[in-house]
């Protein structure tokens, strides 16, 4: 039998949040090893693990795996959190990739300086242009797409975590959009 996944990156939330989330969501057990030093990412680049020279890196099922997306795209794959055709696949990443325009946006806070006006951008934005489409999606609806929990469900939560821990009460307008995040 395989053995857990491990999964590499620094001491942090960060890119590999979404990773430790979906693997959570499919009930895998995963190992971690946490960049702390120069020297332990040193070594992942002269052992040839990182292709591009980042992280996050998963090793699973005798590979290494880098880029985010394609190793939450492997996971959910596998774990049939990805739809049922290529319809709801496509579907699935929309919204995933919607759910990440939110995240990205809060992860480099701590890169710029005008973190005020960049705070108050987010909020319009999340409040004007993705969250209302989550709302509706999830009108009548448990879940994003196909009627079963996906990868689209499991980004959401997160990026309702992140809002409502930069924007207090954020969700209050969205009750579709908060009782899905309760429920996961
Ligand atoms: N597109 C890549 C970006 C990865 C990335 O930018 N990783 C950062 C850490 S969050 C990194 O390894 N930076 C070091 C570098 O680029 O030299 C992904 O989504 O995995």
């Amino acid at each position: 039998m395989a053995g857990k996944p491990v999964l590499y990156y620094f001491n942090g939330r960060g890119r590999m949040e979404a990773i430790r989330w979906l693997l959570a969501v499919a009930e895998v057990e995963f190992d971690e090893v946490l960049l702390t030093t120069r020297e332990q990412y040193d070594k992942l680049l002269s052992d040839g693990a990182l292709m591009f020279q980042q992280v996050p890196m998963v090793e699973i099922d005798g590979m290494q795996l880098i880029q985010t997306k394609a190793i939450l795209h492997y996971i959910a794959q596998k774990y049939n959190l990805h739809g049922k055709d290529p319809k709801e696949r496509v579907m699935i990443n929309m919204y995933a990739e919607g759910a990440m325009d939110v995240m990205e946006m809060i992860m480099v806070l701590p890169f710029i300086t005008d973190v005020k006006a960049k705070l108050d951008n987010i909020q319009t934005k999340a409040k004007e242009r993705y969250l209302p489409v989550y709302e509706k999606a999830l009108s009548g609806h448990i879940y994003l797409v196909g009627g079963e929990l996906s990868l689209a469900d499991v980004q959401l939560f997160e990026c309702t975590l992140m809002l409502e821990e930069k924007f207090t009460g954020i969700l209050a307008e969205f009750p579709n959009v908060k009782v899905s995040a309760a429920r996961q």
